[in-house]
């Protein structure tokens, strides 16, 4: 049997769309955080939108109202993730900057202290690779908001022990998320669907076939899907989604996660989705 954690503290590396909501997340159950980012705009917005977003989930009913919230400390200084019991790593998804930085981290945490990579798509065991010790690591891949959906594709590599994907879980379940465990592979389950959907769908619009609106409205009213795959991308980012048809393109050789020119275009201009104001669809005036 394996010893549990008594008490967890996190180390979320990547202060962007996803950091800030894991950190909500774990902070929201009384957890200690410590957020690292290499940007220094990034550091110093972080506290606030936490703060927003923990009143945000607590009046959506993700969190509960009456818990005491968990510290948050906020560097740029790797050294920080030396207390940790888990580790997030949640940074761009560029594979290059994610295993540089899992190895870096593998020098700094005691062995056994799980490494859980939020990667949309890189295969698990690609980033092990490149740690000091490939057992500890394990994918967590969280949706967006993290704090609003409990389920979560948890991935285990390989190489990944029992006892990393263990701690891994134990956390997930003191934090009331219903992981799924699955295989390793480029995008696991929902990225190797999600990501052709996205690309696909914006193709068509790319065609003059429908608009993004009536793309939209169709998954939603025809399929009860609660966002069209457009939003969707609106949602995580298109830059992300660009980044992430690259690895399943790499990775696959599969000519249908190449990013349309549509998607790229967008990128280029700066219309990133919800995050920017804008994407397929319009969010200004819109909370983000
Ligand atoms: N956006 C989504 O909906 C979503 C959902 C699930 C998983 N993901 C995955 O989560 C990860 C993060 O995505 P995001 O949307 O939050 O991206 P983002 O662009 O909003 O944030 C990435 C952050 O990482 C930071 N960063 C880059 N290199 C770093 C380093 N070496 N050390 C510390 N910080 C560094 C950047 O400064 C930035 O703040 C990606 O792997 C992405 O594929 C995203």
């Amino acid at each position: 049997m394996t010893m549990m954690q008594e008490e967890h503290r996190l180390a979320v590396l990547g202060a962007g769309t996803m950091g800030v909501g894991i950190a909500t997340l774990a902070i929201g159950y009384g957890v200690p955080v410590v957020l690292i980012d290499i940007d220094a705009d990034r550091r110093a917005e972080a506290p606030d939108k936490v703060r927003q977003q923990l009143r945000m989930a607590q009046l959506m009913g993700g969190l509960r109202r009456d818990a005491q919230a968990g510290p948050l400390t906020v560097t740029d200084s790797l050294d920080a993730v030396a207390e940790a019991t888990v580790v997030v790593e949640s940074i761009t998804e560029r594979p290059e900057w994610k295993a540089k930085l899992v190895a870096e981290v593998s020098t700094v945490l005691p062995a056994g202290t799980p490494v859980l990579t939020n990667t949309s798509g890189i295969p698990v065991d690609e980033l092990a690779g490149a740690a000091l010790r490939p057992e500890d690591v394990l994918g967590a891949h969280f949706m967006n908001p993290p704090y609003l959906i409990r389920a979560i594709e948890v991935v285990r590599g390989p190489r990944t022990a029992q006892a990393s994907l263990d701690t891994a879980l134990d956390l997930l379940t003191r934090l009331e998320r219903e992981p799924v465990v699955v295989g390793d592979g480029p995008g696991f389950v929902i990225n190797r669907v999600l990501q052709r959907m996205i690309n696909e769908a914006s193709r068509i619009v790319q065609d003059g076939i429908a608009d993004p609106a009536a793309v939209d409205a169709l998954f939603t009213g025809c399929l009860g899907h609660r966002t069209g795959p457009l939003a969707t991308g609106d949602l995580i980012g298109l830059d992300n989604v660009v980044d992430s048809l690259r690895v399943l393109l790499d990775r696959t050789g599969d000519e249908g996660y190449r990013p349309s020119e549509l998607l790229i275009d967008k990128v280029r201009a700066g219309d990133l989705g919800r995050k920017t104001g804008r994407g397929f669809h319009d969010y200004q005036g819109v909370q983000r």
